[in-house]
Formats: structure tokens, sequence, C-alpha cells
């Protein structure tokens, strides 16, 4: 199927999700069971993956119905199938053999196979070497014993394996030829296609409430000495012979590729996310009119005070920022697997390092921003159904999911130090770290001057991470390793954060610098651009005077700037979120509707409360006057 752009495959959702047969019509799902919740969402997202299929969609394609945006719409608790498909299904794809391809896929896509990615455990999810769960290959019956060795290796968070999931790629220490060879993936059968119930020696089960995205199904799962066919371990990469023998993988960490594609998938997406958030805070601070009334008589648009453009416009301006650099990555990460799937892992390790730290850094920023937008609502954003609270509950759970974020921002620092120590391979042509082998970018500081703005930014990656790769080098001279590496903990995570914010800047720069389509437009990016700049700087100020060689008056000049920049968005503010195309019923939000009828709509949510269904409720009688209170 030819790939649409993304406002078409909006278009094209227009018609075939809000307007699907089983999808148009929504409940509030707040007053609900969790198992009703559950129901709900299941039979929404089994809609969906009709549909996809249906459709014949491609993977960019099924990423935009899958983003947050959709589906908050078809799955607003959480997508019980999102982990099968954003993961279960991509880690076949890649790291399944072709003769496993053709063996499991036409039953993953006729539904009747379900999957799940079961990697964390109890005890372990951070340090996957850790991992406690074993498969031993006996060659006698050509089979791997998968065995959970005490409950703290049980596996703890798998998305749908709760009592959604019949199968799972269960991520396990590989032992043969009685020789520990690290983790590898297994397809495992966990419930039974026809009666769903769990096979033989499988202990399974849904792990309790969260924050948010209840129906994301996570489960537990513990193996009593499973027998799983040889054909089961994902052969694409390292191989397990009939006789025991055993052929390593092309990368020692090839079978950690699905949680690259998720990282960068959840980077993209999370702005998605940011995106509602922003535009629910645009519109209510507008719709909100609350102090001394002004010469016209009327109270101010709560968007005219000066600290409320500072809540909400910083983070529309990230909006573009994010989203364009994320969806180069996504590019990126697309080119990098062609390649390594063609036996060149040479980028491999750059885009680990950057899709770890912009994960992180998408996920923290996005976090920290929705909850600044919740504030600017005052006290009805703290309301379900300003929709914001869900909001940041998405958000941050993208903090831990897929790699905790400060060790994810670890593992970038590792590779940055490596590089800004000659110890590393040098990088490729293009490489988003050859910053650190050249002289630092001398452009002089001017507010007002976005090129100047980006290099102060780089020279606060540059000097970020020498700094701290010539204080570990120093420090390994006297310590252990371990020891040497933990003194600089703190240094290397924000060296890593820096480094992440040079990449979005640079490549945001490069897409206002590339955008030709009209003047009024390269200006509106240059204006967001800017205000994403002196934001960047207002928020590390101390970092910008050590590293970024501005002077205590720049600071204040770019505090100033800033305010001026913000007043200056403040009349684009409504275009600008209106232009991410959202329609009323996917904002879903009593708050953020285009007509601004916030009053009348925080009424009619309040009204399905059942405790007015009645107008004295029962519990008056069977608890207060019980208690004679
Ligand atoms: C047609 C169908 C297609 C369907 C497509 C669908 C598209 C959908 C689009 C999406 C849109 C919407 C998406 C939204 C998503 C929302 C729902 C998702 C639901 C929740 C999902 C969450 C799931 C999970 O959480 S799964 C569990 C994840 N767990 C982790 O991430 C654990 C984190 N830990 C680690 O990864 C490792 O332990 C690590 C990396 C921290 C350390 O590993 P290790 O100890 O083995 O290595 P080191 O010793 O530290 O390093 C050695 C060496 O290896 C290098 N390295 C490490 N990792 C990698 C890698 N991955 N790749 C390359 N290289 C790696 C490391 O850099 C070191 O290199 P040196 O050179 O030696 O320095
Ligand atoms: C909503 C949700 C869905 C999930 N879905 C899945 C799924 O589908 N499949 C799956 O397998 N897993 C899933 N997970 C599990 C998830 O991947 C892990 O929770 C995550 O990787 C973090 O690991 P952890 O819980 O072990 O955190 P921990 O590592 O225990 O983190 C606790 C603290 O320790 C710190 N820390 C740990 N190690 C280090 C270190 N080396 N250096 C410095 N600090 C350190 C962390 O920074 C953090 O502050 C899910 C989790 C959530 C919340």
């Amino acid at each position: 199927m030819v790939s649409r752009n993304r406002s078409q495959v909006k278009d094209h959702l227009g018609s075939k999700v809000l307007n699907h047969p089983e999808l148009r019509n929504t409940k509030a799902t707040e007053y609900m069971s969790h198992e009703e919740k559950y129901r709900y969402n299941l039979s929404r997202a089994t809609a969906m993956l009709k549909l996809i299929d249906e459709e014949g969609m491609d993977v960019n394609e099924i990423s935009k119905v899958m983003s947050h945006t959709v589906s908050g719409f078809t799955t607003p608790d959480g997508n019980p199938l999102a982990v099968h498909q954003v993961m279960f299904v991509p880690t076949l794809m890649n790291q399944a053999d072709d003769d496993q391809v053709s063996r499991w896929l036409g039953d993953v896509f006729n539904g009747t196979i379900v999957g799940t990615y079961a990697q964390t455990e109890l005890s372990h999810g951070t340090f996957v070497r850790g991992l406690r769960t074993t498969a031993t290959y006996d060659p006698a019956s050509r089979t791997f014993d998968l065995h959970t060795p005490d409950v703290s290796a049980a596996k703890w968070w798998p998305g749908g394996l709760g009592t959604t999931a019949n199968h799972a790629v269960v991520m396990a220490q590989l032992y043969t030829d009685g020789q520990p060879r690290g983790i590898h993936p297994f397809m495992v059968a966990i419930r039974d296609r026809e009666t769903h119930r769990p096979l033989p020696g499988i202990t399974v089960g849904e792990i309790g409430p969260k924050l948010g995205q209840n129906t994301l199904n996570n489960g537990y799962l513990l193996f009593d000495h499973v027998k799983v066919p040889r054909e089961n371990m994902l052969m694409r990469n390292a191989r397990v012979n009939e006789d025991g023998s055993y052929t390593k993988p092309s990368h020692q960490k090839a079978s950690y590729g699905t949680m690259v594609f998720t990282r960068v998938a959840i980077a993209l997406d999370t702005v998605d996310a940011l995106q509602i958030a922003a535009t629910i805070a645009a519109r209510y601070s507008i719709v909100r009119r609350q102090g001394e009334p002004r010469d016209d008589g009327q109270e101010p648009q709560i968007i005219d005070y000066q600290t409320q453009q500072l809540k909400v416009l910083p983070h529309i301006a990230a909006c573009y920022v994010l989203r364009a650099s994320t969806a180069r990555l996504w590019e990126h990460h697309t080119h990098v697997t062609s390649e390594v799937r063609g036996g060149d892992t040479a980028l491999l390790p750059e885009l680990h390092a950057t899709a770890c730290c912009l994960k992180a850094l998408v996920t923290q920023d996005c976090s920290e921003a929705i909850e600044a937008l919740r504030l600017s609502c005052g006290g009805h954003g703290y309301m379900t159904a300003s929709r914001l609270p869900a909001l940041y509950a998405y958000a941050t759970a993208g903090a831990t999911y897929e790699g905790e974020n400060t060790v994810l921002l670890l593992q970038t620092a590792r590779y940055l130090v490596k590089q800004a120590g000659g110890s590393h391979a040098p990088p490729a042509a293009g490489s988003a770290v050859t910053y650190l082998s050249r002289p630092a970018d001398d452009t002089p500081f001017a507010v007002g001057s976005p090129a100047a703005y980006v290099a102060a930014v780089g020279r606060v990656a540059r000097g970020r991470v020498t700094e701290v790769a010539a204080a570990l080098q120093a420090d390994r001279q006297t310590m252990p390793e371990a020891d040497a590496w933990n003194q600089s903990l703190v240094q290397l995570v924000a060296a890593a954060l820096a480094h992440g914010r040079y990449f979005v800047v640079r490549e945001f720069a490069e897409v206002v610098s590339q955008q030709s389509s009209s003047r009024a437009i390269q200006q509106m990016l240059q204006l967001l651009f800017s205000v994403y700049l002196a934001h960047a700087v207002s928020r590390a100020e101390g970092d910008f005077i050590t590293y970024g060689g501005l002077t205590p008056s720049d600071i204040r000049l770019n505090r100033r700037h800033l305010l001026r920049l913000l007043a200056e968005l403040r009349p684009h503010m409504i275009p600008l979120t209106d232009a991410f195309d959202l329609p009323d019923r996917l904002i879903n939000s009593t708050l953020g509707a285009w007509d601004g009828d916030v009053y009348r709509r925080m009424f009619e949510q309040a009204s399905h409360s059942p405790l007015n269904t009645d107008e004295v409720p029962a519990s008056f009688h069977q608890a207060m006057l019980r208690s004679k209170l």
C-alpha cells in the first residue's frame, strides 16, 4: 500500500477510525470496574487490529494509528495489545529466521497468536544480564527447559501478559553444552489457543492497578521446567544446533534490537501526548478569565499573565522541535536496521546511544511539561475529565519502561566518554558525535541569533562530556572501575542529557533551514525555535555560564528575550495548536474542545457520576446514619 503522509493519515483516520462501527461510540470509563474497563479497551484494541489488517498498513502507518493521539481514543485506559504490536511482532520479524517467520506470522496476522515481550523479572529489570529465568538445552530431546528458579525471577510487567496473550517472547539465560551463553529470545506458548487456559508448568496472571494505563494488562509469569522445542529459540542472530553447539550472533547485543526500536517509538510517541496536553492548556488559557477587570470591563484571559505564558508557550515550541527531531530519529532507525539486516552493524552503537538518550530526554521533558500544563489549568486540570492526569500518567511511564531513564542516559554517557577519549571506533560520516573530536564552535553568543544559541548548546555538551571523561580517567588511576564510574554518575547523566539537547537542536536547525514552502512558515518555525532555545538556556543557566561561554549579562538578556518572544508567540498560540490537527473526539477533554465551551462540558461530565443518580445516595443510610455522624 502506498505510504501516506501524517496529515493524510489523519484524514483517513477521520473516516476509518472515528466513524468505524465498533469504535465510533465511546463510553466514559471512569466509573467502570477494572474488569469492565479491560473488556471495553480490549474489544476496541481488537477492532483496531482488524482495521490495520484490512487496510494493509505499512509500519509507518501503523506507527501513526498506534500513536497516543489515536490510541488514546481507541483504548483510553491503555492498549492490552500494545506490546503485542509494538514489541512482540517486531521481535518476530527481526529476530526470527525466515523459517520461523513463515511458521508463525500467518497465525499472528490472523489473530490466532497474541503475544507479549516477557523480559523484566521481579528482581531484575534494568540489569538485563542479571535475568535469572533459564533456558537449558537438552540435545537428547532437542528441547529447551524453561525454568523460574524462585519467585524473585518471576517475569513481572509484560504488557498483555495478564489475561490477553497466549504466547510470549521470553528473554532467558541460555545454557548449552554446559556453558552460559547470555540472554536469548524464545517463543513460548503460555495459554491454550482454544481454551485460553495456562499450559502445563505455566503460572500466569495480572499484576494489579498502577498509576495509569491500567488496561495495558501487565502480567506475571513463572515456568516450572516447561519444555520448548529447539526451533522456538529465535535464530536470526545466534543459533543452537541440534547437537547443542552454539553459533554467536553478528553483534553481541543483537538480541536487544527490539528495545532499541521501542525506545525510538516511545520517543516519537510521547510527543503526541505533549501535543494533546498543549492543545488543552492553550485553549483553556484563552477561555479562562480571572482577575481584576481591565479597561474593557472584562477579567483578563489567563494567558495574558506573563507567568501563564511561561507555563504554556515554551511547551508548544517543544512540541514542534521534539516532533521533528524524533521523526528524524525514526527515519535513521529504519536506515540502520536495514544495514544491520544486511550484516553491517557499524552504525548500531551510535544508534543505541542516540535512542537511549532521546527516549530519556523526550519522556523527561514531556512528563515535566505535561505536569506544568496541568498546573496551568488550575483546579480543573486536576479533574480526570480534563484528560491531563492520564496524559501525565502515560508520559511518566515512558520514563521508566523500556529502560529506566537514568540507566539509559548512562549508556549514552558510556558511548560519549569513549568517543571523547578516542577509545571507540571513530564515528562514521554524519555521526552525531563528531563535535567531540573537533575544536569547540566559538561562534560568539548573541541574543536573537539561533545559530549562536545552537553553538552555545554544543559547547555545553562538549564541555560536559570532556570534563566528565577527564574526571573519570583520573579516578580510574586511583580506584576500581566500578567506583570511578559511580563517582561520576551524576555528571555522566548531565553530560548525556546535554548531548541529547544538542542533537535535538541541530536536527531542528536543519529542518528549519530545509523548509522552503513559504516565508511565513519559515518565520514561524524560527520563532518557535528561538523560544525553545531561549527556554533551554533559562532552564540551565549555570551550564551556559560554566561551559557555554555566556556571561551573567547574557543570561539576564536571555531572560528578557525569552519573555519578549513569548509575547510575540502568544497571538499565534491557537493556530499553532490547531495545526496539530486534533479533532475534539481525539482530544477528549472538558477543557480542550475547539469551541471553548468548558463550563457546560464540566457539568455534563459531572452528571455521569453514579453518586448523582439519586438525590440521597444509599450510602447515606448505610454508612452515615449507622455510624450516627
Ligand atoms: C508490521 C508490524 C510492525 C509493528 C510496528 C508497530 C509500530 C508502532 C509504533 C509505535 C507508536 C506507539 C508506541 C508507543 C509505545 C507505547 C506502548 C508500549 C508499552 C510498554 C512497553 C514497555 C516494554 C518494556 O519495558 S520491555 C523491557 C525493557 N527493558 C529494558 O529496557 C532494560 C534496560 N536495560 C538494558 O537495555 C541493558 O541492561 C543495558 C543496555 C542497560 C545494559 O546492557 P548490558 O549489561 O548487556 O551491556 P553493557 O555491559 O552495559 O554494555 C556492553 C556493550 O553493549 C552495548 N550495548 C548495550 N545495549 C546495546 C544495544 N541495544 N545495541 C547496541 N549496543 C548495545 C553498550 O553500549 C556496550 O558497548 P561498549 O562498546 O562495550 O561500550
Ligand atoms: C507501565 C509499564 C509497562 C512495562 N511493560 C513491560 C513489558 O511489556 N515487558 C517487560 O519485560 N517489562 C516491562 N516493564 C518493565 C520495565 O521495563 C522496567 O520497570 C524498567 O526497565 C525499569 O527497570 P526496574 O523496574 O528494574 O527499575 P530499577 O532498575 O530497579 O530502578 C530503580 C532505581 O534504581 C536506579 N538504578 C538501577 N540501576 C542503576 C545503575 N546501574 N546505575 C544507576 N542507577 C541505577 C534507577 O535509576 C532507578 O532510580 C514495564 C514497566 C512499566 C512501568
